[in-house]
C-alpha cells in the first residue's frame, strides 16, 4: 500500500523530527535521497560525468532542496546550472554548496527566451525546485516564460522535486493557463501554469495531489525519499492499494475444496431495458468474470442476457422475486421511466444488510429521492457515479467540471451525505467511506477506458466483489484496480502502444489481469 497525508500533517511531522535533529538536517537527507534518484536515472543512459544538469530553484525549501541536490551531482562531475527564480531569496546555505562544487548560477532575468531554450535545450536533466509543499495557486507569471520553454524544448528529463511546481499537493488541482498570450509576447500556453515531470521525487510521505488528476499526470512516477518521518505521521488522509494488497483479498475469496457456487456469493443484476438491452450483458459480463459464484438477472433483457451467457440464472420481474443474492447491481441501462423506478424502490425495500450498488440510471433516481433513502439504511450499499451523476447526486452549487477539479473532496462528501462508500470514476478513480477514513485511489487504468460501455463492466465486477463478500469498499477498490488493469491489458497488450478497446474486450481481460495480479502479489506491482 503506498500512502499520502495532507501538507499539514506533513509540517506537523517535520516540526516536530526537525526538533531532535541537528539544523538543517532534513533537508540534507532530502537532498541526499534527490540527487540519489537523479545519479541513478542519469546511469540509466550513461554516468553522470559531463552530464548537464539545469536546476530551477525558488526561493523556499524547495530550491534549497534542489540546489544541494544540484551540488551533490556536481560533485559528482555533472555540470550544473542553476537558474534562480528569486534571486534576492534563494536559499543562502544551498547557493553556497552549488557554487563550491563547481556549479554555475543565473538568475531569472538574465535568462530570457533564447538563453532559457539555449540552457534547456542542452539539458539532460531538469531539476524543477521552483515550489514545493508551501506553494499556493498556480505558477506565477514571472516563471511561466520559463516552464513554457521548458515543455517546448526536446524534452530533457524532468525531475520534480516533492511535488512538480504548481500543483496543489492536497487536491491535484492545477490552474490552466489562460488563452491569452504571456507577458513578454511569447505564444499563448495549452497546459497548466505547473510543471510536467518525468519522475516526481517526494519527501517523507506521499503527497495527494500526486496520485489525483490533474496532478498525478503532472507527477509522473513517484518516488519516495525515506527522510524519517513516519513515527510523527499519524494516519494516512490516501491510500493508493499496489498489486500485494489487491492479491490478498483476491486469495481470500479463492474457491476452496468445500466451496460451492452459492457459499462463494450469487451477485443479482438488474440492468438493462428494452431500449438499452446492451448494458444488461456488459454489466453481466463484468459480474461473470468478477468472482462471484453465479450471476442471476432480474430484467427486460432476459432473453439476451441467456443467448450470450448461458450460464445466467434469468427471469423478467423485479429484483425481490428473483431469489437469494448476496449482492445487487440496479441501474446500468435501466431507463428512468416509472418501471426503472419501480425497479430501483424495490432494491431499496430489500433487507437493509444486503450489499446494493446503484450505477448509472439507479444513482438519478437515488438523487430525485435524496439520501435518506440510503443514509442510516443502507450500510454496505455502494454508489458508483461517474462525475456528472456526482454533481447531480450533490446538488446544488457543483457541476461535473467542479466534481473532476476538486475530486477528493466530492466523493468525502457523497459518502458523507449518503452514509454509504462511493466509487468515484474518472481518469482517477476514487473511493471513500462515510466518516475520516483515507480516501482509496486506484492506481490502474487508462485513457482508453473511456469508451461506452465500460462503466457497465465495472458495475458488474464491483457487484460480484460485493458477493463475495467483506466491505463495500474494499470490494469497490479490488474491482477498481482490476478493471484498470483489465483496460490496460485489452489497448495495451504486451506493448507499448494502445489501441481502441470495447468494454467486452475490457470484461474478457479480467481473467488475466487476475492471475497476474494473484501470482505477481509479493511484490508491488503499480
Ligand atoms: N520543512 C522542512 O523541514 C523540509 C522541507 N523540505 C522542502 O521544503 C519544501 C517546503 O519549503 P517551504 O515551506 O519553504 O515552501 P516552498 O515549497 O519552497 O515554497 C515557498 C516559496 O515559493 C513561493 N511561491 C509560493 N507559491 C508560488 C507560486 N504559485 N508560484 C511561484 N512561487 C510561489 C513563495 O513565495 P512567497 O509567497 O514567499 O513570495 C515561497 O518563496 C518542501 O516541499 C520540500 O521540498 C525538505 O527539505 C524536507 C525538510
Ligand atoms: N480518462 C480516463 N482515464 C481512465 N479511465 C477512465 C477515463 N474516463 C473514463 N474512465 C473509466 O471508464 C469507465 C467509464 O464508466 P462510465 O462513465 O460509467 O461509462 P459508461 O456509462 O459508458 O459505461 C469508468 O471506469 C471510468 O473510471
Ligand atoms: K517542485
Amino acid at each position: 500500500m503506498r500512502v499520502a497525508h495532507s501538507v499539514a500533517k506533513v509540517r506537523e511531522a517535520e516540526e516536530a523530527l526537525m526538533a531532535r535533529l541537528p539544523e538543517g538536517a532534513l533537508m540534507q537527507r532530502a537532498a541526499a535521497g534527490l540527487a540519489a534518484v537523479c545519479a541513478r536515472l542519469l546511469r540509466e543512459s550513461g554516468r553522470v560525468r559531463g552530464r548537464v544538469v539545469v536546476v530551477l530553484a525558488g526561493s523556499g525549501g524547495n530550491g534549497g532542496d534542489a540546489l544541494y541536490a544540484g551540488a551533490r551531482l556536481a560533485g559528482r562531475g555533472a555540470e550544473v546550472h542553476a537558474v534562480l527564480t528569486a534571486p534576492k531569496r534563494a536559499h543562502p546555505g544551498g547557493l553556497a554548496a552549488l557554487r563550491a562544487a563547481g556549479g554555475r548560477v543565473a538568475e531569472l532575468g538574465d535568462v530570457d527566451g533564447a538563453a532559457a531554450a539555449a540552457l534547456l535545450g542542452r539539458a539532460e536533466l531538469v531539476l524543477d525546485g521552483i515550489v514545493g509543499i508551501g506553494g499556493r495557486g498556480g505558477l506565477r507569471d514571472e516563471v511561466m516564460p520559463l516552464v513554457r520553454v521548458l515543455r517546448g524544448v526536446r524534452r530533457p528529463l524532468v525531475v520534480a522535486v516533492d511535488v512538480p511546481s504548481g500543483v496543489d499537493a492536497d487536491t491535484g488541482a492545477v490552474v490552466p493557463e489562460t488563452a491569452a498570450a504571456g507577458p513578454d509576447g511569447e505564444p499563448a500556453g495549452l497546459g497548466a501554469r505547473a510543471v510536467r515531470a518525468d519522475v516526481t521525487v517526494t519527501f517523507g510521505t506521499g503527497k495527494p495531489g500526486l496520485f489525483v488528476d490533474p496532478g498525478a499526470q503532472h507527477a509522473g512516477a513517484v518516488e519516495l525519499v525515506d527522510i524519517g518521518l513516519e513515527p510523527w505521521l499519524g494516519a494516512a488522509d490516501l491510500l493508493i492499494p499496489q498489486h500485494a494488497d489487491v492479491a490478498r483479498r483476491l486469495r481470500g475469496i479463492a474457491p476452496r475444496p468445500e466451496s460451492d457456487k452459492y457459499r462463494r456469493g450469487v451477485v443479482g443484476i438488474a440492468a438493462g431495458s428494452a431500449r438499452y438491452p446492451g448494458a444488461a450483458l456488459l454489466s453481466v459480463a463484468g459480474a461473470a468474470r468478477g468472482g462471484a459464484g453465479a450471476v442471476r438477472y432480474a430484467g427486460a433483457a432476459a432473453r439476451e442476457v441467456v443467448r450470450a451467457h448461458p450460464e445466467t440464472l434469468v427471469s423478467d420481474g423485479l429484483p425481490g422475486g428473483a431469489g437469494r443474492v448476496q449482492a445487487w447491481v440496479v441501474g446500468p441501462g435501466l431507463s428512468r421511466d416509472e418501471h426503472a423506478a419501480r425497479i430501483v424502490d424495490d432494491v431499496l425495500a430489500l433487507e437493509a444488510v444486503l450489499p446494493k450498488l446503484f450505477d448509472a440510471d439507479a444513482l438519478a433516481l437515488v438523487a430525485e429521492r435524496g439520501p435518506q433513502v440510503l443514509r442510516g439504511r443502507h450500510p454496505n450499499a455502494l454508489l458508483t457515479p461517474h462525475a456528472g451523476e456526482a454533481a447531480r447526486l450533490l446538488g446544488e452549487g457543483w457541476s461535473a467540471a467542479r466534481v473532476e477539479a476538486e475530486r477528493i473532496a466530492a466523493v468525502r462528501e457523497l459518502a458523507g451525505r449518503y452514509g454509504v462508500a462511493v466509487l468515484l470514476k474518472g481518469s482517477t478513480t476514487l473511493l471513500a467511506a462515510p466518516g475520516d477514513g483515507p480516501v482509496h485511489v486506484n492506481p490502474t487504468g487508462t485513457g482508453w477506458l473511456a469508451t461506452a460501455g465500460s462503466g457497465d463492466v465495472l458495475a458488474g465486477l464491483a457487484g460480484a466483489q460485493l458477493a463475495a463478500g467483506g466491505s463495500a469498499l474494499g470490494a469497490g477498490a479490488t474491482a477498481a484496480y482490476l478493471h484498470g488493469l483489465a483496460g490496460r491489458r485489452a489497448a495495451f497488450g504486451d506493448g507499448a502502444v494502445g489501441a481502441p478497446i470495447t468494454a467486452g474486450d475490457v470484461a474478457a481481460a479480467l481473467p488475466e489481469v487476475w492471475r497476474q495480479v494473484v501470482s505477481s502479489g509479493a511484490s508491488d506491482g503499480v
